[in-house]
C-alpha cells in the first residue's frame, strides 16, 4: 500500500544516497553476485538515475569479490591481505557495475574516499564539486571506501560505509539515503528470532533503539566489512541529525528500490530531525569529525550557546589535541559535554599561550593578533542544531 508521506520522501529525494552491503552483494561462498549488481543498476536506472534523479550508490562488495578472485581459501584477518583483496575486487565491482549501467546507455563512475578526504574542507569541497559534474554528464558515481590507504587504528577514519554513505548525504545535501542490506530493516530484536519484528519507523536513535541492534550476529571478525545494525543505526543518526531522511531496507528484495520510491512502506524509515542544516553549519555539526576540544567556562558555554556569540580566547579554560589553525575542534563545558563543533583560528600551541586572557594581550603574548576571536561564530554550529531543536 503507497504511504502519502513516503511518496512525498521519495519524490522530493534528489539527490538519492543507496548504499549497499556486502551482505546485499555477495553470495554464500563470499564472491560477488553478479545478479545483485545488474538488479541494482537495473533498479536505479528505472528510479531515474542518470536521467530524471541525480543519484550517488555507495557501494561495499570489493572484498568479498577480491577474495573470489585471489582464490583464497578463506576470508583473511590482517588488514594488508584485506586491503589487497579490495583492490583487486575493486577492479571487479566496478567493471561489474560498469557493464550493467552500460547495459541502460550509461557509465559508472569510480569515487574512492576516506573519512580524511571528507573532512578536510577543500577536499571536500573537490569531492562535492566531482560529483556534481559526474551528475551533469549523467555518470553514476559509486562510492566506496578508499580500502587500500585506510588504517584501523587512525581515529579520523569512518569504519566502514554505512557511516561514510551518511557523510555523502550531508555533503551532498541529500533528502534520503537508503541502506540495502540483508533484512528487511531494524528487527526489535535477533532477526534470526521468529518472534522479532522489523519497525517500520523510528522516530529518533537513541539507546533503546541502539539496545535491538544485535552485535556479533554477523561478521564480528573481518576488518574491512564490519558495518552491522549498530553502525547503521549510527550513520541514521548522522544524517537524521542534519535533517535528512534514512530507509533501512532488505536489497535482496526484488524491486525494492522501484517500491520505495513508489512509497511502498517498506523497511525502517528513520526521518530527518528539525530542520535541514545550512551547507558549511552541516560539514561543521556533522560531516567532519573534530580532532581536538576547548573547554569552556561558563560564561563561554553561555555566550556561544545561549547569545550566539563567537568563542573569545578568554573563556577558554582547557585544550585537549594537537590541531593547525582552521582544523574542526569541540567546544565542550566543564563537564565535558560537547556544545558546539567549530574551525579554530589558531592553532593548540598559540592558543594554548592566549586562553584565559582578554583578546587585547593576543598582540603582546604571541606578537602578532590576527584575530580576536578563537572561534568566529560564523564558523561554529551547535549541537542542538544538529539535534534540531
Ligand atoms: N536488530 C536488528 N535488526 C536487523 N538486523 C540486525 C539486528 N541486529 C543485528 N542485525 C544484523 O545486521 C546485519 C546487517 O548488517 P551488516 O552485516 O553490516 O550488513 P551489510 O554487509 O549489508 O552492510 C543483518 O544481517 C543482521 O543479522
Ligand atoms: N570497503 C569494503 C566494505 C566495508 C563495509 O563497510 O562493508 P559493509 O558493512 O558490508 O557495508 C568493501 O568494499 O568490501
Amino acid at each position: 500500500m503507497i504511504d502519502l508521506a513516503r511518496q512525498q520522501l521519495a519524490h522530493d529525494a534528489d539527490p538519492l544516497v543507496v548504499k549497499v552491503g556486502t551482505r546485499c552483494l555477495t553470495l554464500p561462498d563470499g564472491t560477488l553476485d553478479e545478479c545483485q549488481v545488474e538488479s541494482i543498476a537495473e533498479q536505479l536506472v528505472r528510479i531515474g538515475a542518470g536521467t530524471t534523479r541525480r543519484v550517488v550508490l555507495v557501494s561495499s562488495g570489493a572484498v568479498g569479490a577480491g577474495i573470489g578472485l585471489l582464490k583464497l581459501p578463506e576470508r583473511p584477518t590482517d588488514l594488508p591481505s584485506l586491503q589487497a583483496a579490495a583492490a583487486v575486487g575493486q577492479c571487479h565491482l566496478m567493471e561489474s557495475y560498469n557493464r550493467a549501467f552500460q547495459e541502460h546507455g550509461l557509465l559508472a563512475a569510480q569515487v574512492l574516499l576516506t573519512a580524511d578526504d571528507i573532512n578536510d574542507r577543500r577536499r571536500y569541497l573537490n569531492f562535492r564539486n566531482a560529483i556534481r559534474a559526474l551528475f551533469e554528464y549523467g555518470a553514476i558515481p559509486i562510492v566506496n571506501e578508499n580500502d587500500t590507504v585506510r588504517t584501523a587504528e587512525l581515529s579520523r577514519t569512518v569504519g566502514d560505509n554505512d557511516q561514510l554513505a551518511a557523510m555523502v548525504t550531508n555533503a551532498l545535501r541529500a533528502p534520503l539515503l537508503v541502506i540495502l542490506t540483508d533484512v528487511d530493516g531494524l528487527y526489535d530484536g535477533d532477526p534470526a528470532d521468529e518472534s522479532s519484528q522489523v519497525i517500520g519507523m523510528v522516530e529518533a536513535i537513541d539507546e533503546s533503539t541502539t539496545g535491538f541492534a544485535v552485535v556479533g550476529t554477523h561478521k564480528s571478525g573481518p576488518v574491512l566489512s564490519k558495518g552491522g545494525m549498530l553502525s547503521k543505526l549510527q550513520a541514521a543518526s548522522i544524517a537524521t541529525h542534519a535533517g535528512e531522511s534514512v530507509i533501512l531496507a532488505n536489497g535482496r528484495s526484488p524491486n525494492i528500490l522501484v517500491d520505495l520510491m513508489a512509497g511502498e512502506p517498506l523497511g525502517t524509515l528513520i526521518p530527518g530531525q528539525g530542520g535541514r542544516l545550512a551547507e558549511r553549519k552541516r560539514w561543521i555539526g556533522s560531516a567532519a569529525m573534530p580532532i581536538g576540544a576547548l573547554t569552556l567556562d561558563a560564561g563561554a558555554v553561555e555566550a556561544v550557546a545561549e547569545r550566539g556569540k563567537s568563542l573569545l580566547p578568554i573563556g577558554i579554560k582547557a585544550i585537549t589535541g594537537i590541531f593547525d589553525k582552521g582544523d574542526l575542534v569541540s567546544l565542550i563545558d566543564e563537564a565535558g559535554v560537547e556544545i558546539a563543533r567549530g574551525l579554530t583560528n589558531y592553532d593548540s600551541s598559540d592558543l594554548g599561550k592566549i586562553m584565559g586572557q582578554p583578546s587585547e594581550a593576543i598582540a603582546d603574548i604571541l606578537g602578532r593578533a590576527p584575530y580576536s576571536v578563537a572561534v568566529h561564530r560564523n564558523d561554529l554550529a551547535l549541537v542542538r542544531d544538529a539535534e534540531g531543536s
